[in-house]
């Protein structure tokens, strides 16, 4: 477990002092995979820079399963780093040496023999998808393949903690999804705890289990993801789930749905969860004699499940029946928005 009690950062410099990140309190559980997301400037990178002390905190208290990493000397604490490995923005790889070389530097610094060192980086590489890359270069990789030399040489030491600082920051989507499926792997797989900072909600979404909202050095917002997607209280908070759901100005195409569609009844459907597996539409319409047209939706998936809402016009003999289905038995949230004329 990580615990987080009042760290603050002040940068001084030319009489001028800002603080990066304020008082701030958090308690990661072990095998979390957990998220903070914050515009530029919010503190983020500074923040996940005080947990290693890569940045030195002005205030505060970080521990590590119990060992208190601020108050540990500089020896002790190139010990203690070889528990928390790290991964960047612009993967800060050794442009002179090969993939295999790259992962095997930090082996090399906590001093394993050579035979111990290539079983090792073997293993990583297999582990991260690069076989057949050994002898490569830096510069002969695509950036997703650097990402994943990155995260290897980060696994070397087998860390219990991994610190992404906008790791997928500077990859296409397809590529940042390809990354993120692999850091879920590796938290499977090894049970390690990730803290992954980033400005995208859409890395927070498909990966993330708990999540914290920062913004002027504070966290102002946390909890589990579908809590805070569900029910986001922040004006910034609300603005990042828009980025994965939409605004709700969607919403405004209300009218015209309803002068459109007059028919039967228009329900608005609220998935929460796993409900959404529950295939209620197709169980809808085989069980019952109406019609079912999907007019409008967005769902979308979470390490939670899925949660969203569909509008669907719903006509036909039995809809009293479907509607008493829905209210009763089925485990989403129902609004009927028109009483059709
Ligand atoms: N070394 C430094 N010296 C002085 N000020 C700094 C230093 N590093 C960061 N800051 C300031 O601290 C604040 C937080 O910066 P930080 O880089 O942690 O934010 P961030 O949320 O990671 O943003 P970004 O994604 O743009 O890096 C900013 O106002 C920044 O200018």
């Amino acid at each position: 477990m990580i615990s987080i009690e009042g760290l603050s950062k002040i940068f001084t410099s030319n009489n001028s002092k800002t603080t990066a990140v304020e008082n701030l309190d958090l308690r990661i559980e072990e095998g979390d995979i957990f998220g903070v997301i914050g515009y530029s400037g919010a503190g983020k990178s500074t923040f996940v820079r005080l947990l290693n002390r890569l940045e030195e905190p002005s205030g505060g208290r970080i521990t590590i399963n119990n060992e208190d990493i601020t108050a540990m000397t500089t020896s002790q604490l190139r010990i203690a780093r070889q528990d928390i490995g790290m991964i960047f923005q612009h993967f800060n790889l050794l442009w002179s040496r090969t993939v295999e070389d790259n992962i095997a530097f930090p082996l090399e610094i906590a001093g394993l023999s050579k035979a111990k060192r290539q079983r090792r980086v073997q293993e990583l590489i297999d582990l991260v998808g690069l076989s057949g890359k050994e002898k490569a270069y830096p510069s002969q990789l695509s950036g997703g393949q650097k990402q994943r030399v990155g995260i290897a040489r980060a696994l070397a030491n087998k860390p219990k903690v991994l610190l992404c600082d906008e790791a997928t920051s500077a990859l296409d989507p397809e590529t940042t999804n390809a990354i993120l499926d692999l850091l879920v792997d590796i938290n499977k797989q090894l049970g390690l705890t990730i803290i992954l900072i980033t400005h995208e909600m859409h890395v927070i979404r498909k990966i993330c289990k708990h999540v914290a909202v920062m913004e002027k050095g504070k966290v102002v917002e946390q909890g589990e993801v579908m809590d805070v997607f569900l029910h986001p209280r922040q004006d910034v908070t609300k603005k990042f789930v828009s980025q994965v759901m939409g605004s709700g100005e969607e919403d405004e195409d209300m009218e015209s749905i309803t002068e459109a569609y007059t028919e039967g009844r228009i329900l608005r459907l609220h998935f929460i969860g796993e409900t959404t597996n529950q295939s209620l539409i197709s169980q809808l319409s085989k069980n019952y004699d109406v019609d079912i047209n999907i007019l409008q939706g967005k769902i979308t998936q979470t390490q939670a499940g899925a949660y969203g809402n569909l509008i669907v016009q719903v006509a036909g003999a039995e809809l009293q029946e479907v509607l008493k289905f829905i209210e009763e038995k089925a485990s989403v949230e129902m609004e009927v928005i028109q009483h059709a004329k």
